[in-house]
């Protein structure tokens, strides 16, 4: 079985975070593995208090699953602070792991931030060279390029200097633009949409870990970079569309609703 880590945060509400990455990992088939660089204490309105997990600890179990395991894929998530950036990115230069798809989590959905202000440049400078792909939303594209961005052209052109900063390819999510939530890929060489239909839904909790844990399981399993994204595209966009109204605000996405409901019609 092929697997995939990710380092991450804990979620405690389960629809973000290393919570979101397991079942991702989970429902697309590889066996899923966790580094806990925080615990968020977090529902579907707030995140309430962060507490970040030692850096030793951090490095630890790093060293625990690469000592002992095969990582076929790893995907990043909350880093939280500069130490952390640094730790997560010196062991990576270390273990050199074939697949990194970094999403440079910053600000949660109610507005929280998960990872501190004097902690971005140590991403851009350290984490973004390693990566085989960054999934950044609009918001933290915008930080991470130093524009603004409203259009498709934004988008392109934030694409390309993304890509500057050093991954082999960015995908950029237009999930925050009004319209369709149609998502852009530029890997150097050329441009690729992946379009979306917008659902309704205040229920979107956990989209952006649920997209990117899914790449990371289609390319732990050797799909191509833009057969992971179409699956993982599809695979959000049905959990978008069936996803679940749990607690007062923003609710998770449904990662598992294909496998239900293939078991189910097996069944009759
Ligand atoms: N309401 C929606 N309907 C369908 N797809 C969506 C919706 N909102 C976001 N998406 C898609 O979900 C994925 C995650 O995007 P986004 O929500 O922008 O990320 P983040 O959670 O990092 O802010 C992207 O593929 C985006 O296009
Ligand atoms: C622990 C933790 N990690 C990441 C996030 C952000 O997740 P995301 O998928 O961007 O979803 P929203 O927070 O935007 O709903 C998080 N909230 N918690």
């Amino acid at each position: 079985m092929k697997t995939a880590l990710t380092i991450a945060g804990s979620d405690s509400g389960g629809g973000a975070g290393i919570q979101a990455d397991l079942k991702t990992f989970s429902a697309n088939g590889v066996f899923g593995m966790s580094v806990i660089t925080a615990i968020t204490a977090q529902n579907t309105v707030e995140v309430r208090s962060v507490q970040d997990i030692e850096i030793n600890i951090i490095k630890d179990q790093i060293e625990a699953v690469f000592d002992d395991i095969q990582v076929d894929a790893v995907k990043i998530g909350m880093l939280s602070s500069s130490e952390t950036v640094k730790i997560v990115a010196d062991r990576l230069n270390h273990y050199s792991p074939k697949v990194i798809v970094l999403d440079p989590v910053m600000v949660s959905k109610g507005g929280h931030h998960l990872l501190k202000e004097q902690a971005i440049e140590a991403l851009k400078a350290k984490m973004l060279p390693l990566a085989t792909v960054i999934t950044p939303n609009i918001p933290e594209a915008e930080v991470l390029s130093g524009m603004t961005i409203r259009t498709v052209e934004d988008m392109e052109q934030a694409c390309k200097k993304l890509y500057e900063l050093g991954p082999k390819a960015v995908l950029l999510k237009g999930g925050h633009l009004e319209g369709e939530p149609n998502d852009l890929l530029w890997d150097g060489q050329s441009f690729n949409w992946f379009n979306g239909r917008r659902v309704e839904t205040k229920n979107t909790h956990g989209t952006g870990c649920t997209l990117s844990s899914a790449i990371a399981a289609g390319l732990a399993k050797g799909e191509e970079l833009i057969e992971a994204i179409q699956s993982a595209k599809n695979y959000i966009s049905i959990a978008i569309e069936h996803s679940l109204a749990l607690g007062h605000g923003h609710g998770p996405t449904n990662h598992f609703y294909e496998l239900y409901n293939k078991a189910r019609m097996e069944e009759r």
